[in-house]
This record gives structure tokens, sequence and C-alpha cells, in this order.
């Protein structure tokens, strides 16, 4: 590229040897060079000063031009030579220290690399001033301006805006003004380094009034970290782990395989009662925000939550909007992949936090129905045999793979805190084959029962799969769902089944639905379904009353089994122990 003034030079030169040449006359005045008329001879450089117009030729033009450029490169040499790049930089650095001395406002270098390590802060900040930028005017730029770069990170959803190159934006926190500049300088040349470095060095100074400093120090830079994180989850997408049999256990590989998770359940569309749906993210809201009350009473911050009840009433669905609702990873863990306990703490020790530890269907994966007959066995004898258990009571199957004591080592033994925010969630089809010391407080935290569905939650499929609110269903054909959908005992399952076959048409839907709600009705009514319920109720063998009672006994108001909502109890002793 040919610098401005050699350009300027060319076109002085070029009128200089014909006055007469319109165009370089034209070109000159575009230029603002002075009127060459009016140029007195002593205006030139020296060596053209003797020249006149006759005796500059084309050769000599061509001549005085290379000797030009020569020049201008002599001088950009001897520049150098006498700055070279460290003092320049030294000279730089001593002007903006002179700045500082006497400016009215501390600055904060926080620079993309810390020495050879990542300096997390800049990250931070770079995903806080990202974001900020789109908050309705908590981020404001200097000047309208203001250039923002783009990015679309691996693993995320959505684009992030960034601060251009040595861009600035102000910021508002607590009332107090700042200033970020994001200063990207190209690197020296380095010598030798084990770790290759950019080539751009980049940070981002923060430029605040001395006055405000402490707020800096105190809060300010925690709110951006806190805010980044955040962030990060946000936009990151969620991942769904699972383990496989024969993955190697050693320290160097991941025993987890992951694939991106993007199931689209969420509370919203989860059919449940609302009330029930609140607590839940009540509960969870309060666990992920609660790492001061974990830490002062002293508890592991894990929760677990046991979802039972039968097939195709969503306890998957539920996972699935946990994890999208606090914006967790889900661990799915295949229990009969797993070989033995020490295997199962290796995959415990190798999960992140903030995530959702699933073990699905845990009846059918472990025997843990084992335990009461052993103990009965004993107290058939009289008395304990030792050798058949682990020695904290439980019993393990012999030449079984995980045994029940492993598993709740994992949840909430020693180990099950290697790590923190992390929820653990168990599901079961059949509640009652579960051991006590599966069900006793502080392993699962919450019990909660998907039934089949009720009249909330039928409303909430019609609004999901028809986009049809109460209001616009035939009030008649409403109440008439209403009086019967609990007697069908239909899950939410078959009802989406039924709503999606005809969700081209939401009038003959709700019809079908109605149809298919009655008609199960009828057919239970005709079995004697429910007579037949309440007679079973009444004979119970006595396995399940002794499952019951020590449910009872576990359940300080007794309606875990049923509405599965209970408030924390403390020091409810495993009965075995
Ligand atoms: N409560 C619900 N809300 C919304 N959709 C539901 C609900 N229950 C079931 N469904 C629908 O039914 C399908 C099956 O549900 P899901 O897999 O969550 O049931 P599940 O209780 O986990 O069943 P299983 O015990 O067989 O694992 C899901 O695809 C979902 O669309
Ligand atoms: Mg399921």
């Amino acid at each position: 590229m040919t610098p401005p003034i050699v350009y300027k030079l060319k076109h002085l030169l070029l009128s200089y040897s014909n006055k007469t040449t319109p165009t370089s006359l034209s070109l000159s005045q575009k230029l603002s060079l002075p009127n060459l008329k009016n140029l007195k001879k002593s205006q030139f450089p020296l060596f053209l000063q003797n020249r006149t117009k006759k005796e500059m030729k084309m050769s000599d033009y061509w001549t005085t031009m290379a000797s030009l450029v020569g020049m201008l490169a002599f001088c950009q040499t001897i520049l150098q030579l006498v700055f070279p790049p460290e003092l320049r930089l030294a000279l730089i650095h001593l002007l903006t220290r002179m700045r500082h001395v006497f400016s009215s406002h501390t600055y904060f270098d926080i620079t993309e690399i810390d020495g050879v390590n990542t300096n997390e802060l800049y990250n931070a900040v770079s995903l806080y001033l990202s974001s900020s930028v789109t908050v309705n005017g908590a981020v404001s730029s200097t000047s309208n301006n203001t250039r923002l770069s783009l990015t679309r990170v691996p693993n995320s959803s959505s684009v992030t805006f960034g601060l251009s190159n040595n861009d600035r934006i102000t910021d508002v926190f607590n009332g107090v003004t700042v200033l970020w500049e994001h200063v990207v300088v190209q690197r020296q040349v380095q010598s030798f380094s084990w770790r290759p470095m950019p080539e751009e060095k980049r940070g981002f100074t923060l430029q605040i009034s001395k006055r405000d400093k402490a707020l800096v120090l105190d809060s300010y830079l925690d709110h951006i970290v806190g805010k980044a994180e955040e962030i990060r989850r946000r936009n990151e997408e969620r991942l769904l782990y699972t383990n496989s049999r024969g993955v190697s256990l050693d320290s160097r590989t991941h025993p987890w395989d992951s694939v991106r998770f993007k199931h689209p359940s969420t509370f919203e569309t989860l059919a449940m009662d609302p009330e029930r749906k609140k607590r839940i993210m009540e509960d969870l809201r309060e666990f992920a925000n609660g790492q001061g009350f974990y830490q002062k009473t002293g508890r592991a911050w894990k929760r677990g939550y046991l979802l039972y009840g039968p097939p195709g009433t969503g306890k998957s669905s539920l996972i699935a909007a946990m994890a999208n609702y606090l914006g967790y990873d889900i661990y799915d863990l295949e229990l009969t992949e797993v070989q033995n306990n020490s295997e199962l703490r290796k995959l415990l020790m190798k999960t992140s936090s903030k995530s959702i530890i699933v073990i699905e269907d845990i009846d059918c994966s472990i025997s843990l129905t084992k335990r009461e007959k052993v103990k009965r066995k004993n107290n058939n004898n009289g008395c304990y045999d030792p050798d058949l258990t682990n020695g904290s009571g439980l019993m393990d199957e012999p030449g079984s793979s995980v045994t029940l004591s492993g598993l709740l080592n994992f949840t909430d033994g020693l180990w099950s805190c290697c790590g923190s925010e992390r929820i653990f969630v168990f599901t079961t089809n059949h509640i009652e084959k579960l051991d006590s010391a599966l069900l006793r407080s502080g392993r699962m935290d919450m019990h909660i029962h998907m039934g089949f569905c009720r009249f909330q939650a039928l409303k909430i499929l019609l609004k999901n799969y028809l986009r049809m609110e109460e209001g616009e269903v035939d009030g008649v054909v409403l109440k008439e769902m209403e009086e019967c959908v609990e007697e069908a005992e239909i899950t939410p399952a078959d009802v989406s089944e039924v709503l999606i076959r005809n969700r081209s048409d939401a009038e003959k839907a709700v019809r079908e639905l109605l149809c298919v709600l009655k008609e199960r009705v009828v057919r239970r009514r005709k079995s004697g379904g429910v007579k037949k319920k309440k007679e079973e109720g009444e004979h119970e063998d006595e396995e399940a009353e002794e499952e019951q009672e020590k449910r009872a006994l576990d359940s300080p108001n007794g309606n875990r089994e049923f509405f599965g909502f209970e408030d924390e109890k403390d020091g409810d002793e495993d009965a075995d122990k």
C-alpha cells in the first residue's frame, strides 16, 4: 500500500513536472495541496530546488521517486533502531502510568493469559459483557457505533455478543458507572515457550472512579463471576451421560459416554397438579441456591428424589424437566453395567457437579428386597448372622455385581460428597419392593408419586397438544371429562397418544378422548375393578402389610405414598442400623 505521504509527493512531483496536466492538477487540488503556481521553489525539498521544469525528464522522475521511497524506508529503519520495540513499549507504559497517576480513576487490567494459565476472570468478564449489551440498558455503549463481535461457542445453542477489539463500553452497578475497554495488542515475537501463545495479547481494562474502588473489590467482580457462570450454563446444551460396560476406569479415561441432551420436557409441559409442580420447582431452586445453607448445617450439598408410579406417568419426563429447569447435565447410571461397588464409586467420582444422577427402575437394577428376607430369616433363627450381611446390617447379594450397601454408600456415604451440587433421582414402578434403607430421609429427601392423569393434568395436556385453553373446550365435554378422568385411571402417556393421533382436528381429539375415558370407566366398572381393588386392599398379604407399616413408620405424616411431599426430617435413623 502506498503511504499517503508518498502518494501526495508523487502528485506534487507530477504536477510540478507538467503544470498544464489537468488531471494531476485536479488531483493535487483534491488532496488539498498548495496551488503549484503559488508554490515557491524554496518550499520543495532541497534536492529538487535546483531543478527546473525542463530539467525534469521522465527518467529523472523515476530516479527521484526511488530515492524518496528509499529515504522513507531508511527513516523507518532508523526509527526502529532508535526506538526498539522494548523501548517503544516502555515509553507507552510510562505514559500510561503517568496518565494513571494524575487521573481520578483506578484501572484494573484483566489479561486473557495470566503467566501461562488462562485467566478465568477474563472469560467471565467477556461473557458478562456479552450478555449485558443485550440486557435492557444495563450496559450502554459509550458511543452508538460501538462494535460488537458475534460468536457461537461449541455446544452452544445461542449466539453471544462480544466487545470488538479496542472498543469500550460502560456498565452501571449499584448506581456506579464503570468503563470497560477491550484491549488487544500484537504479542511480541516470543522466545521458546512450552505453550504456544496466541498472536494477540488480549485483556480488559476496567476504569472506575478512585472513590468507588472498594465497590469493585467487594462485590462487582463477584457479581460478574456469578452472572458469567449463569450465562455459561444457559448457553451450553445439556449433556446426557451414560456408562457402558468394560470401559476402563483408570484415571485417564472418562467412563461416561455423552450425547447432547435436547429433551423438550419442561415444567410447563409437564402434566401434573400445578401446586405439586410449584413445590418441586421451589425445592429445586432452594437446593440450587442453597450452598450457604448446606455449608452452615454441615450437610453434603446433594438431594435425593424418588419418583414412583405406574409406567407412562411422566417420571422420565419430570427428570428431563428438572435438568432443563436447573441447567444440569444428566448421568443416566445403568446399574446392570456396573461390575462392582468400587466401579460404582469410580463412576461417581467422574461425575461433575451441577448434575442429576439418575437410576431408572431401581427395583429392576438391583435386588433390594433381599435384605428383608434375610432379616426375617435371622429373626426366624432367633439370631443375627453377621456373615450374611456386610457389617452395616445390610445384605449383599452373594455374587452380585453392585450391592445395596454399595448403592447406599454411593448416595449417602462419604463418597457421595466428592463433588457437590448433585441430585440423585431414583425411579421405580414398585415402591413397595424397595428396601426401607433406600426410602429413609436424607437418602431420598423427596418422594414424588407420579400417578394417573387427573383433571388438572388433563387440561395441561389439552393445552400442550391441541393449544386449547380451558375456555376453548366445550363446557359440557369438559365437565364430563372432569367427572370420569380419575375413575378411568388413564396415564398421561395414554392421553397424549389419543391427542397426538388427532392433533390436526382439536374438536375430534377432545371427543375421542372423552370416548376413551368413558370406555375405560365402563370397562373398569364391569370388571369390578374398583370393588376388586377394595377387596385386595382388605386382604393384602402379610408381606405387603409389613412393607406399608415400615413406610408409615418412616413417614412422619403418613402421606408419603400418595402425595410424596414431605418436609425433610432429621434424625430418622434407619431401623436396621
Ligand atoms: N406427566 C406427564 N406430562 C406430560 N407428558 C407425559 C406425562 N407422563 C407421560 N407423558 C408422556 O408420555 C410419554 C412417556 O412418559 P415417561 O417416559 O416420562 O413415563 P415414565 O413414567 O418414565 O414411564 P416408565 O415408568 O415406563 O419409564 C412421554 O413421552 C410423555 O410425552
Ligand atoms: Mg421412564
